[in-house]
């Protein structure tokens, strides 16, 4: 871990990094350290973490870096002019607030937000930008693409079915990036996921509806994110994947918003902006 990062430099955008202590939270403090385009002015905690008060360089296990480890949001977001968010669809929207009240940049990689967390990040976006995905890579913002075009090219007669693989710690199901496929999928036949989407399978479900998008979750172990998209039909199937075995993946995109975002204006983006795809 740097000692002291990029402390000499004000001029260069300060970043806070929410859930600080959490898993993408810490590959994200060591990258924004790493980083020479971003200083880190803020690492924010759950309250009652035991971590608050300490150096965050030490209390991951390294150097100190002259950043300490905080619950107050409202004092650390003021400084910011980007915040990389990793946490809970609660703690995300009162993030959202702050940020907006900052006029920061907000990077969202948080994922299992419903249709009243997604309308309150749009209110927020009309005051300063949001940069929000269910994943942050290259690689699977590229599949994203080929998913929507391959589902175009085909017919109803190929069945679409996406299955996605994590750690046994995650909550939500399917997963932010199972979605982004599915709704790449729809968009490929002309629909939306809500109009195609079929509910989890359990118990007698009768034959699939033609037409339709299934998803299937595993959770087991410390897979860090696997995505299936299979199209089958009668005699062969494709399968388009993406496996990540390293979170730096996503945590590389986000930082990568994060700069991006700097000269943009309020409103609603996605890593395809980003990655100009
Ligand atoms: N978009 C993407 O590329 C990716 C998205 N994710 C998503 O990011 C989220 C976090 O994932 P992980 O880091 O694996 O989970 P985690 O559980 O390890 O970390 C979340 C952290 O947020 C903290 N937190 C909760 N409420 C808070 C609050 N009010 N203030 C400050 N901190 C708070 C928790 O204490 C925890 O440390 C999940 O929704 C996950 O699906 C994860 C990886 C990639
Ligand atoms: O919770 C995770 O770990 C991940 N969440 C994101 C998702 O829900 O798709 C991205 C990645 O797969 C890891």
């Amino acid at each position: 871990m740097s000692d002291l990062q990029n402390t000499d430099q004000p001029q260069l955008p300060g970043v806070v990094v929410t859930g600080a202590s959490g898993r993408m939270g810490q590959m994200l403090v060591r990258l924004v350290l790493e980083n020479p385009e971003l200083r880190l002015v803020g690492a924010l905690v759950r309250p009652g973490h035991d971590w608050i008060g300490q150096d965050i360089g030490m209390a991951m296990g390294g150097a100190a870096v002259g950043v300490i480890v905080s619950d107050d949001a409202v004092t650390a977001i003021a400084q910011a002019q980007a915040v990389i968010d990793f946490t809970t669809p609660e703690a995300t929207l009162a993030f959202a607030e702050l940020t907006a009240q900052a006029r920061a940049v907000h990077v969202i990689g948080t994922t299992g937000l419903g249709p009243d967390h997604l309308a309150a990040l749009a209110a927020s976006a009309r005051h300063a930008p949001i940069i929000r995905a269910g994943n942050m890579s290259l690689g699977v913002n590229l599949l994203v693409g080929l998913t929507r075009k391959v589902a175009a090219a085909l017919g109803e007669d190929w069945d679409i079915e996406v299955v996605e693989a994590h750690h046994r710690h995650k909550v939500d199901a399917p997963s932010g990036t199972a979605l982004m496929l599915g709704e790449a999928a729809a968009e490929g036949r002309g629909a939306t996921l809500d109009d195609l989407r079929t509910p989890a399978r359990d118990g007698i479900t009768g034959p699939r509806a033609p037409g339709s998008i299934g998803f299937a979750a595993i959770r087991g172990g410390d897979v860090v994110g696997e995505h299936d998209v299979i199209f089958a039909t009668s005699g062969e199937r494709i399968v388009l994947r993406h496996l990540a075995t390293d979170r730096a993946i996503f945590a590389r995109g986000a930082i990568r918003a994060a700069i991006w975002g700097q000269d943009k204006g309020p409103g609603e983006y996605d890593m395809h902006d980003v990655l100009g795809l």
